[in-house]
């Protein structure tokens, strides 16, 4: 795992203080396990804490903590690998590596259960990490949607592994075209590689949101789909994207064991996706394995 910077940042979703601990944990026993690896983590800023209500308060405070990790990636060498937090932490991650290449060189894989496409009429719940995508696209609360160079294109987005779309949601895909890759299309590595050819880009910033897993591999999440990926299909789909494409960045989100112990649990996994991301290329699943662990 030499090599990459990682960057932890504490994130959360404004549904209850208890919520918010077990992510911070999250990012911070993942944290723990990268041995050598060159890790910074964003200075959350105070008021982030504390502002775990939903409406206008919650979302300025995530606009805070979007600067935040704007200003420690202004610092690190691509490509930077951000540890979340839930899925909000992608924000200036995914900007900063689109406003780095040039426009429409870089396409945005989304390898998540969730398709992150509500805006803020259209979502159940009122949690930005289901907004996520939707403010990247330049629709989003202020301060916290795209523009200009650093917003993304529907023809450069890839949704891989989805399979919970809000009928909003997949409204949005259908009239946007925005390119899908089903869990089942995942057990071929060349299907992700062939969507991101596709649109035309030369690197890919790759998204990871823990739940695009299969439940049965991973307890620490508090959004689990059943009908997941396994990690072995997950692992070879980032490889087979590596040794096509330059990687412009990459994110791993959504990481909240209930204590230690469930952590401990899942870090197994967790490292093979972090050392898929930033580890040799070569494949390491003989054709025809199940991919089971
Ligand atoms: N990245 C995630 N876990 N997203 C969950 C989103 C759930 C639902 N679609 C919502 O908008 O609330």
């Amino acid at each position: 795992m030499s090599g990459a910077s990682f960057l932890v940042v504490p994130q959360w979703q404004g549904s209850g203080s208890s919520r918010a601990m077990r992510l911070i944990d999250g990012a911070d026993a993942i944290r723990g396990d990268l041995p050598g690896a060159r890790t910074h983590q964003v200075p959350v800023p105070a008021a982030a804490g504390e502002s775990l209500g939903s409406g206008v308060n919650r979302f300025s405070s995530l606009a805070a903590v979007r600067e935040a990790t704007e200003a420690e990636l202004a610092l690190l060498e691509a490509p930077v690998v951000t540890v979340g937090g839930d899925c909000g932490a992608e924000l200036a991650p995914v900007q900063h590596a689109l406003a780095a290449h040039p426009p429409g060189s870089v396409a945005v894989v989304w390898f998540d259960a969730h398709g992150d496409l509500n805006d803020v009429d259209s979502s159940p719940s009122g949690a930005f990490h289901g907004m996520v995508l939707r403010a990247l696209l330049g629709d989003g609360p202020d301060g916290l949607a795209s523009a200009g160079e650093s917003r993304l294109a529907p023809a450069q987005l890839v949704l891989a592994g989805v399979r919970a779309l809000d009928d909003g949601e997949s409204a949005f895909v259908e009239q946007n075209g925005i390119r899908v890759v089903s869990p089942g299309e995942l057990d071929d590595p060349e299907a992700i590689v062939n969507a991101v050819a596709a649109t035309g880009a030369t690197a890919v910033y790759v998204h990871i949101d823990l739940d695009v897993l299969d439940p049965s591999a991973i307890d620490g999440i508090g959004y689990p789909e059943p009908f997941g990926v396994l990690p072995e299909r997950l692992t070879e789909a980032i490889r087979a994207l590596r040794r096509r494409f330059e990687l412009a960045g990459a994110g791993l989100m959504e990481f909240a064991p209930e204590n230690p112990d469930a952590a401990a649990h899942d870090l197994p996994v967790i490292l093979r996706i972090l050392g898929a991301l930033t580890g040799p290329t070569a494949s390491q699943a003989p054709a025809g394995s199940d991919g089971a662990r």
